[in-house]
């Protein structure tokens, strides 16, 4: 499904600020994976990111989705299959359109219709029903601007947002660190429910190692601009925050992102 073939990049090259953020990354990613990546403080995990939805062009390397090259191909060109969340919830959704308007908005991405037609009634339907197994009281709602959401309620819609057209690829970066305890597990928990619903190929940056074990079936460790290991399978199932850890402090030269949270 996602196949990343040697990927570097270098930022302010030949400078005393010269960074190796991505250095010889290969990565395959299976129809359906759900993979987890973690690492340590500027390891890559956003620029992996940011290089596959084209927000960063890689400076060598090829990437493939869906079986076709998309190495060059424009960010926005990108975003009709690549659905996209960040940390902070103000992103990805308009403050003053209502939730109605920012789903209708969403549902007519890779369609020609455009909001100037207007919502249609059946359009509506769809709408409440999605909301509805958010389960956050949301479909009463739907006329409500955006703006005067919580930031857990934004990141649910945000996420529906983003797959109510299934995407080929869904990109989930650090997308519940703002939020408190409760209502972060409140998300993952819909993120999960979304993700498996439609079979959604995701890899999502977590700085929460338990997060990173218990959902998905692969977990990926990033250090220094290098892809570090890949956990999957008995490995994986048998994992632990305890054995990532030690894994971690055996295999790479630094310290896991001291923003981890270790409670299992
Ligand atoms: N646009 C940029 N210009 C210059 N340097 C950058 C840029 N983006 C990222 N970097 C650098 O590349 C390295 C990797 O950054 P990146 O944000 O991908 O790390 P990360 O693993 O997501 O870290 P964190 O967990 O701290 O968010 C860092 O040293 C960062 O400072």
């Amino acid at each position: 499904m996602l196949k990343l073939e040697n990927i570097n990049i270098t930022f302010n090259k030949n400078t005393a600020n010269e960074r190796k953020a991505l250095q010889h990354i290969d990565l395959d990613v299976a129809d359906g994976d759900f993979v987890t990546v973690i690492g340590s403080n500027g390891a890559g995990k956003s620029t992996l990111m940011n290089v596959i939805s084209g927000s960063y062009e890689a400076d060598t390397g090829k990437i493939f989705l869906d079986g076709k090259n998309i190495t060059h191909l424009k960010e926005h060109q990108r975003a009709r299959t690549i659905g996209r969340l960040f940390q902070d919830p103000l992103r990805g959704t308009a403050p003053n359109m209502t939730i109605e308007e920012n789903l209708g908005l969403a549902y007519s991405r890779g369609k020609r219709r455009s909001l100037t037609i207007g919502i249609r009634k059946k359009d509506v339907s769809v709408f409440r029903e999605r909301l509805k197994e958010l389960d956050l009281g949301l479909e009463d709602r739907m006329k409500m601007p955006v703006g005067l959401l919580s930031g857990g309620q934004r990141q649910a819609l945000t996420l529906l947002m983003a797959t109510i057209v299934t995407p080929k690829l869904l990109l989930l970066d650090e997308h519940t660190a703002a939020l408190d305890p409760k209502t972060a597990e409140k998300v993952m928990r819909i993120t999960d429910k979304i993700v498996k619903e439609n079979a959604l190929t995701t890899l999502m940056i977590t700085h929460n190692i338990s997060n990173a074990i218990e959902y998905g079936n692969k977990t990926i460790v990033m250090s220094q601009g290098k892809l570090l290991l890949t956990i999957e399978g008995e490995q994986r199932a048998n994992m632990t925050v305890e054995k990532l850890m030690k894994l971690y402090s055996d295999t790479a030269e630094d310290e896991l992102s001291d923003k981890m949270i270790l409670q299992e």
